[in-house]
This record gives C-alpha cells, structure tokens and sequence, in this order.
C-alpha cells in the first residue's frame, strides 16, 4: 500500500518530523512530493505538504490512517521545493513546515477550499459526457464546484478531473476570506463573419442596435467581453443576449488574471548595443548559462554601469535555451523602475512578485509562473521560491541589501538561497552591485567559501556607460559650519547648490539618513528620555498625531508637556524627520517642489510608483527621503545628491555599521549624473575623517573593502567566522541567566568533547567562542526580558548542528521555564 510522509503545518518542534498516511483509493494518482493535503491529527483536521511517498511505512498498516483530502489538483511545491526547504530548515534551524509555508503564496496558506469549473465553454463536456454521468451535470452549469466535495462524491473520476485540471479544461482557483477568489468576465464570441452577414438580412431595419451589434462583430470578428461590446455600439448586455437566443453569439464566463500592472503600458524596447565592457561582463556568464554550469558572479559594476542590461542579455539568452529566470530586487521602493525595464523588454511573460500585490494578485501572478504561463519572475526576497521548474539564471540586483535577510523564521538569506536552488538546477547566478557585501567580495576575489558553498566568479565593471564619469563628491565638515554661527540643517555649500539647481531647473535627490537617528523626547533640564515601558527603547515623536510611538510594540502616549521626572517645561523632541527637514526646505527656498519619499508618504498601494512619475516627469524639484531614494533609481535631470547627517548611523554597535553607511552613501551618490548632465554630491557630517566617508568621496570600494577584511580578520567576523546568534527571553531574568548559562556550558562541552577549541583564532585550525550570555541590545520587548548567547565560529564547521543538538538535549528543561528561544545563523543585524 502507498504510503504520504507529511508534514503537518504546526511549527513546533514535537511535530516537526513528517508523519505517515495511507493514500486512499479515491486520491489515488492526486498525491505527489508537494502536494498539499488535509490530515487527520488527534481530534483535529491539519494541513500538510507531502515530503515523500513510500510503499512502505514506520508504522503498522492497521495503525496509519488516511488522508482526508488532496488540496490543489497541480501540487504547489515541486520535489525540488521540498528539497530547497529541508535545506533550509537545516541551514538555518527552522522547523520545516515553517520553510515549506515560506515557499507558499499567502493565499494557499491558512483555512481556504479549492473550487473548480469548466474554463471553455461545455463543448468538451458533452464530448466527456457518457462516460462520467452525473459529475459533468454538475460541470456543465459551469459554476464553481468545491473540489474535496466532488472527488467525495464522484470517487471514480478524481483520474479525470485531474487529466482536465492538466488539459486546461477545468480550472482551479482558491476560495479565501469567503470570496471565490477569481474573476471572471461574460464574453462574447460571435458566429463566423458569414453567418452574421446572412443574420443581418433577416434583422428588421428598426431594430437598428441589433444590427448595429451584428455588423460591428461582423466586421472585427473576434472575442469580446460583454461590457466592451455594448460600450462600442450603445447597447446594454441584455440587448446583447437576444443575439444569444438567435444562436448568432454564444456568451460565457472567461477567467481573467487579476493583473497589477493591466492599467499601465510598457513601451517595448529591443536590446541596447552593449559597451566593451558590457560585453566583456556578459561573455563569461553567457558561456556558463551555455554549459549548464552552476556558477556563481558577482558582477562588481560601479553605479551606472549599465548592469541591468546585462541581466536584461543575460535573460534573453537563458530564455531562448528554453530555461527560466528569476530577478530579485531588494524592495518595494526599487521596484517600479525595474518592473518597468523588465515588462518592457519582455512582456507578459515577466510575473511580479512583492508584498504590495493585494493576495489575489499575488496568488494570479504565482500561478503564472506555476502553469507556465510566466518565465521570468521579478521580485522582492520571496521571489527566490518562484515555483519554475527549469531554472537558468537568478539574478539578485543590489546584492549586498540587508533586505535579502528574512528577520522572522525562516530567518534565511535570499543569497544563500539562490545559490543552492541554483545549485539543484544547474543554473547560473549573477550578484550585482556597485558595493558588494564584504562577504561576497571576499568570496569572488580571495575565494573566501567560509560561508558555505562554492567561490564566486569576479567581473568588474569600473566605468560608467559611455565614460560618464562619477560625480564629485564634497564633503562638509558640520562643525565648522557651527563654528561660523550657521545653525542651519544646510551647509553653506549644499545651500548653494540647491540654490544653483534651482535656477537650472535641474533636479536633486536629499538623503537623510534616519538609521539611529530616530526623533526621541528628551528633557533638557535632567536628562531624562522618554521610553517604552514594555521594551528598552526610546519612543519615537509623531508629529501629526502629537504622540510617542513605540516602534516595537505600539505602545504610544500622548506628548508630554513638562518632564514626568523632574517637572521642567523644557522637554522637547529631538532629531531629525524628514517631516521637518520638508518645512525647512519651503522656509530656506521658497517655491521649491519637494517630494517627500518616507514610511508615511508611501504606506498606499502605488503610491512610489505616482511619486517617481511625477518626479520624472519634472514635477518636483526635490526627491527628499530616507534609505528608500538612495537605490536603483535612474532619472537623467539628477545633478545633485545631498546628505543630511552621513554618519547617523556609524556608531551603533553593529561590526557592519561602517559597511552600511559606506554603501548607502556611495549608491546614493551614484544617482547623480548619471546621464549626459554631470552631477555633483555634497555629503554633511560630524565626522569628515571617517573612513566611511572619505572613501566615498574616492570612488574607492576596494580600498575600503581591503581595510574592513583586515579589521574583520582580527577579529574574527565574517567573512573570516561566522556567528549564530542564540537569544533566550522570558519575563525573569534569574531564570534566563540560568537557561543561558546552561546553553552556553551545554555547547561548550559538546564542542570539548569533539575536540574543537573554544578560543577562536580566524588563522588557526577549527575553533568555537561562545561569548555570553549577556544582556541583549534591546534588553526588554513586550514585558520580556532578553539574554543572548553570540557563537562564533570558523566556517569550515557545522556549528548550527552543534547549537541544534545542545538545544535539543535542553529541550525539556526550557520548556518547563517558559522560555523562549530564537535561534539567528548567520544575522544581519545586531541590533
Ligand atoms: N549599452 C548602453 N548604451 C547606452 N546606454 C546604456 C547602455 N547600457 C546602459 N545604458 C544606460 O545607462 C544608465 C545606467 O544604467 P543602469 O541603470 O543599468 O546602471 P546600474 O549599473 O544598474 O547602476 P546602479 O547600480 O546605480 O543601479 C541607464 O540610463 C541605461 O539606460
Ligand atoms: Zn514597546
């Protein structure tokens, strides 16, 4: 008897192993690796995804049940899916169903029923119809049917509906939130163009619409919605039903995909010229892709090089050889402008993928891909698990994007990830940049591979198209400016700029590096900050609603008039938002057009791809805005890049802090100039030596890289170590101290015992540090208290089996604590 191993959908560890059930004979042929399914489990009815099918099982025959029903009729995960996911789950501990539940669009995911009917008029069905009886009656009303209910009542055709869901004949979509999620339109499709000219003959002449309508289909003889039809010849849809009746049309329902971008027009265009270098990048992956190597690039080009036509070439050539292409861009905000590129150049076939779609869009976009109707999927981190399954190249633009780390479980990097799916699929993967992540760097340049994996190969670009060169980039010392009694948010200089800009009717991009900056209530008399009084964290100032917000767990409270410690009235915000660098732009520049790119100007749907337009199309000045305007964008009337504040955030306690702040200020400079008007940066800090900075104003990625790989050396970050970070949190401290003591000896005691030394030296052989547990830097989230213990580690051990089996040997004893663990390999951030 056939067996289905599934994983149930609970992410805990007790079930986190897959569980047996007999595939009954009306399921027979509907089961496959991916499938999804519902299950019995104790009292209760679970979803699953099928990770194997056996013919034999761990337990006896009598004792397995049975599956109570198959969910979809095209499993939604691949075999290779599933690998991808027990990978994952491994790589970066995660229970599996939580890696698999990644993989799905949201709207298969939770309590939701799968509806079939017919897609094309009933033609086939009368065809079908002596065979299968009563269950094409119910098709041929052509409504809706619930899947598990039919396969329940017509046992002996679960083979046949499953042959017309393959043969398009059926169509499947989910129901969510109590709605049939699809959309249909009442179509027209007129007879021949013969048989509508006799028809015309024998319409009487006053009933002129119906010969109206008649001549109209007549002459563009050819499908069209119901609606469309009457607009065209001032009709209603009823009207257009008695031509029904006289069998001279045929109307039915056409599934339509919900499609985001259906208002909107791509102008096509056709692949650029390359420059020599252009070219010069592309030949080695074109030869790879050519192969069926798996290789890995990172393509170092510097901004406005030109790399998207590169994955444009690149692209075009992986889908000729009749492969598919994913493209992931970092976020929301870079999108518009690439989603554009990519439509243009290669139309319907390119499916979008990020968190703006609304679920229905979303879920029509992901069953493009799925049924093959899409080969190039573009998107945000997510996008790597584009359900295609003969994969030829991953491009992950702005590689060195902290976006690419997933923060909640499966905490996973979309690098990594791409790398291995790539791996499966023998495909190529291109990394681009113009300021890599040093990790990458180290890989494609000294063939670093402590992160795992293979080296990647280096191609540099070193030159803008059409030798454009770099802007300038000025730096302002803002303590100078003090000195000479300016008070003002704007340097002398960049005032001056502004102000040149402004008569050239040229354009400008404004950074205000907001990171560590945030706006907080302090009283200038005691000292004394206003914080959350469930998190260790300052609240944050909201000027429109005149409150302190926390950003963690929402808490807010009404803006404080005189200080709650000291009683002093001089207690005021501090800081700087965008909101107020807004006001002192209209109050130093009067009639400069600012628009203003934040968190609160662009929580609406399409609300970036509106400011970016209109940026385009000159309506504004000034592009003013936090990380969000520094990326990817690329508007020809750019000539200036300002920075408010460049070092906001080179003191937090993070090793990358100087790394970030280099690579946002060196993308943000790339926006200016970049076409035929050169453009100019004037970057403000309180730290003009900081290497961070001056590289910048030299171009200079290598050198800083160089730099920051000795520091990282010495100290044993990566590239050079890796590190999990483990964090315990539980509302007493006593008790987590005592958990995380117990981890920490746990750990180091498994490692003694196979022979790795725990001091760590990065040049030395295979060594482990585990440094806590300490307090966390955010040392209290919603009433709970937080410990961590930091694991580093050389790469050329398996640390994370080791931190899995030391928890595992806890297991019981944290539970009874009540204290939670999170586990993060390999973290981004250290905050
Ligand atoms: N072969 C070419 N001939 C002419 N123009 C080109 C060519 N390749 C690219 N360009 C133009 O050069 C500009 C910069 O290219 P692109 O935006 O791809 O740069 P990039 O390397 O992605 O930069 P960034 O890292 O800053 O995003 C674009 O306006 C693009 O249309
Ligand atoms: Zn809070």
């Amino acid at each position: 008897m056939t067996v289905a191993r599934v994983i149930v959908d609970v992410p805990s560890r007790d079930t986190d192993r897959p569980f047996d059930y007999l595939i009954p004979d009306r399921l027979a042929g509907w089961v496959e690796v991916g499938s999804r399914v519902a299950v019995p489990f104790g009292p209760r009815t679970l979803q699953g995804i099928v990770t194997g099918i056996a013919e034999d099982a761990d337990v006896a025959y009598a004792k397995l049940k049975p599956l109570e029903d198959v969910l979809d009729a095209l499993p939604p995960l691949s075999p290779e899916l599933v690998e991808l996911a027990e990978w994952i789950s491994r790589r970066w501990l995660c229970p599996l169903t939580v890696a698999l539940q990644a993989m799905l669009p949201a709207a298969l995911k939770g309590r939701s029923e799968k509806y079939v009917f017919p897609a094309f008029g009933a033609e086939w069905l009368e065809e079908e119809i002596v065979r299968s009886g009563g269950l094409l009656d119910a098709l041929r009303k052509g409504k809706p049917l619930k899947l598990a209910a039919l396969l329940k009542q017509y046992p002996n055709q679960g083979l046949s509906i499953k042959r017309w869901l393959r043969e398009g004949k059926l169509e499947e979509r989910q129901r969510v939130e109590n709605q049939v999620s699809v959309k249909t339109v009442l179509t027209v499709f007129p007879q021949p163009t013969g048989e509508l000219l006799q028809a015309l003959e024998k319409v009487p002449a006053r009933a002129s619409k119906q010969r109206e309508t008649l001549r109209y289909l007549a002459e563009h003889n050819e499908a069209i919605p119901a609606v469309k039809l009457a607009e065209a010849v001032g009709t209603t849809t009823t009207a257009i039903r008695t031509l029904e009746e006289r069998g001279w049309v045929e109307i039915r329902p056409v599934t339509e995909d919900r499609d985001p971008y259906a208002d909107r027009d791509f102008p096509s265009t056709t692949p650029m010229k390359l420059t020599p270098g252009q070219a010069e990048a592309l030949t080695p992956i074109q030869s790879a892709m050519a192969n069926g190597e798996s290789r890995t690039f990172l393509l170092h080009g510097v901004t406005g090089s030109g790399k998207t036509e590169i994955y444009l070439q690149a692209i075009q050539r992986c889908l000729e050889s009749g492969r598919e292409a994913i493209v992931l861009v970092p976020e929301i905000a870079l999108t518009p402008q690439m989603v554009e590129r990519f439509k243009s150049r290669f139309g319907a076939s390119v499916a979008v993928l990020h968190s703006r779609l609304s679920h229905g869009e979303r879920y029509d976009e992901w069953r493009k891909i799925r049924e093959g109707r899409a080969r190039v999927a573009v998107g945000a981190r997510s996008a790597i698990f584009a359900p295609f399954t003969k994969i030829g190249l991953i491009v992950i633009d702005e590689e060195h994007e902290t976006s690419y780390k997933q923060e909640e479980s499966p905490k996973y990097h979309a690098r990594d990830v791409a790398v291995e799916r790539a791996r499966l699929h023998g495909a190529v993967v291109v990394l681009g940049s113009a300021t890599p992540a040093l990790e990458t760097y180290d890989s494609a340049v000294y063939g670093g591979r402590d992160q795992g994996g293979e080296a990647a190969t280096y191609i540099v670009m070193p030159d803008r198209v059409a030798n454009r060169p770099l802007p300038r980039v000025h730096i302002v010392d803002m303590r100078e400016e003090l000195k000479l009694g300016n008070r003002a948010m704007f340097s002398r200089m960049l005032a001056d700029a502004i102000r040149d800009r402004l008569a050239k009717r040229e354009q400008m991009v404004l950074l205000l590096n907001r990171r560590g900056y945030a706006t907080f209530v302090m009283c200038r008399s005691c000292g004394h900050t206003a914080a959350c009084p469930h998190c260790e964290i300052s609240l944050t100032y909201h000027r429109g609603s005149q409150n302190l917000r926390c950003h963690y767990c929402g808490y807010s409270e009404a803006e404080p008039k005189t200080c709650p410690s000291c009683e002093s009235p001089h207690i005021r915000f501090f800081g700087t938002g965008t909101q107020k660098v807004e006001e002192a732009l209209a109050a130093t520049f009067p009639g400069i057009r600012v628009i203003r790119m934040d968190v609160d100007t662009t929580t609406e749907k399409g609300s970036h791809e509106r400011w970016l337009t209109e940026f385009r199309e000159r309506r504004a000045d000034v592009l003013l805005g936090t990380q969000m305007v520094a990326k990817g964008l690329d508007f020809p009337y750019v000539t200036l890049v300002g920075v408010l504040a460049a070092d906001a955030a080179l003191r937090l306690p993070d090793f990358r802090a100087s790394e970030r702040t280099f690579q946002l200020l060196t993308q943000v400079a790339g926006r200016a100039g970049r076409h035929e008007l050169p453009g100019e940066v004037v970057i403000q800090t309180y730290d003009p030596e900081h290497e961070s900075i001056t590289s910048v104003q030299g171009h200079d990625y290598i050198g800083f890289a160089e730099r920051a790989l000795v520091l990282r050396k010495q100290l044993g970050y990566p590239p050079y170590g890796r590190l999990i970070c483990v964090t315990f949190s539980h509302e007493s401290v006593p008790m987590l101290l005592s958990v995380g003591a117990q981890f920490a000896s746990g750990l180091k005691g498994r490692a003694a015992s196979l022979g790795i030394r725990h001091d760590f030296d990065a040049a030395g052989s295979s060594a482990m540090e585990v440094l806590g547990p300490v307090s966390s830097p955010i040392a209290r989230l919603k009433d709970r208290y937080r410990f961590q213990c930091m694991v580093k580690y050389r790469g050329d051990m398996d640390a994370s089996a080791l931190v899995a089996e030391t928890l595992a040997d806890m297991g019981e004893a944290v539970k009874r604590s009540g204290v939670q663990v999170s586990v993060d390999v390999d973290p981004q951030m250290m905050l």
